[in-house]
């Protein structure tokens, strides 16, 4: 049985959705997955920074209700959170990154994913940016490490869409995708059809989790624009940067124009989409739509999430399952590391042979 020791950068919703799962799921995993997880250091940015060789108690972390600093109080504590020690020298074999977005420049998410993989330390993480802005030099520092760059909870949250796309529809040839890709701005659209207000559906999905740090990357469409990219570069072979993609978002839609499109039979959903022009480029962009009630996407409700791909030899497929959530995208965590686990199994066996 193999124990990974991991270390948690970040410990808001989906971090700590993680060290719950921990608390609880271990014996599980060490059963039906072959592998335990042991956290071996925390960092963040209002709790601090805590190293424990030997593990921290996962239940403890998550019922500790700590204030600012309060990682302080632990042994091998600090309240100032330290990501680059922790990071290059507590003894982890899988940095989990799960801090603010920064749709801008990815900062600095991208630098903790750098130096995870320069100390030969798996990376997997849910945040968007190091993965839109910064995926080829990640991929290729992790390659030269012999490390593994992991990404599944950025597109989706934990609906497989990368990794079902790239392994189970291989040769299939993608030539594009449209979706709805953002849990926060489907969940208010669908509020604001039951008729709340904007702000309010924006509270609630705050609540839920969905939202990100600043809705406005929410709403405005700029979350949408990072995961257009990360599928455009990953399923297209396109070399997309986000500002290459037209953005636009919900917050100009009125409560008279969802009551409008209702009479219509119509909805109005926020639409990811990418395209293989003739010449071979590629070409993303996102925006409000109005669909009919019998279009695919239009049924799509909450914080669920949907892209249909359109592929050469089997035509439209569509996946579809949560866009958002705690529980839900440390999932994707999870699905990261199983994938870690079995290329170290399938190396092993390989060596064996
Ligand atoms: N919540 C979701 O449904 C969801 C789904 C998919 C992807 N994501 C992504 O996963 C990441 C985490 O999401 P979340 O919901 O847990 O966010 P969150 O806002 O609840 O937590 C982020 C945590 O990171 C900490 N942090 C921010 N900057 C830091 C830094 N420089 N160093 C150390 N800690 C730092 C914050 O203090 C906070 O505790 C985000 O990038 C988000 O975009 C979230
Ligand atoms: N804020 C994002 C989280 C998932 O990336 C959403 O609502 O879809």
């Amino acid at each position: 049985m193999t124990i990974y020791n991991i270390a948690l950068i970040g410990f808001g919703g989906v971090n700590r959705a993680l060290a719950e799962l921990i608390a609880t799921k271990n014996p599980l995993w060490e059963r039906d997955l072959g592998f335990r997880l042991n956290i071996v250091a925390v960092s963040d940015l209002y709790l601090g920074s805590v190293i424990s060789p030997n593990g921290l108690d996962a239940k403890t972390l998550v019922e500790a209700n700590f204030a600012q600093g309060g990682f302080g109080q632990l042994s091998g504590g600090s309240a100032e959170a330290d990501n680059e020690t922790i990071i290059k020298t507590a003894p982890a074999d899988i940095i989990v990154e799960a801090t603010f977005t920064n749709p801008k420049d990815g900062e600095p998410a991208v630098s903790h994913c750098r130096w995870a993989l320069q100390s030969g330390k798996h990376v997997v993480t849910t945040n968007k940016g190091p993965v839109a802005i910064a995926a080829q030099e990640l991929k290729a520092l992790a390659k030269a490490n012999g490390a593994r760059f992991e990404y599944e909870g950025s597109v989706m949250s934990g609906t497989p869409v990368i990794r079902m796309a790239e392994k189970t529809l291989a040769g299939a040839e993608v030539k594009g995708f449209e979706g709805i890709l953002n849990g926060t701005s489907n969940f208010v659209l669908g509020r604001m059809e039951a008729g709340l207000d904007f702000a309010t559906a924006v509270k609630e999905a705050q609540i839920l989790g969905y939202a990100e740090a600043d809705p406005t990357a929410d709403v405005e469409g700029f979350d949408v624009r990072l995961k257009v990219v990360i599928l455009a570069n990953e399923l297209l072979g396109a070399s997309l940067r986000p500002e290459e993609v037209t953005c636009t978002g919900i917050s100009r839609l009125s409560p008279s124009d969802i009551q409008t499109a209702a009479a219509a039979n119509s909805r109005w959903k926020l639409i990811g989409s990418a395209v293989r022009n003739a010449d071979g480029t590629v070409t993303g962009s996102v925006s409000a739509k109005q669909l009919r009630l019998d279009h695919p996407l239009a049924g799509v409700n909450g914080a669920t999430n949907a892209v249909s791909l359109n592929t050469e030899l089997l035509g439209s497929v569509t996946i579809t399952g949560p866009g958002a959530g705690r529980v839900e995208t440390a999932y994707a965590l999870l699905s990261d590391i199983v994938a870690i686990h079995n290329a170290h199994a399938a190396t092993a066996t390989k060596e064996a042979a």
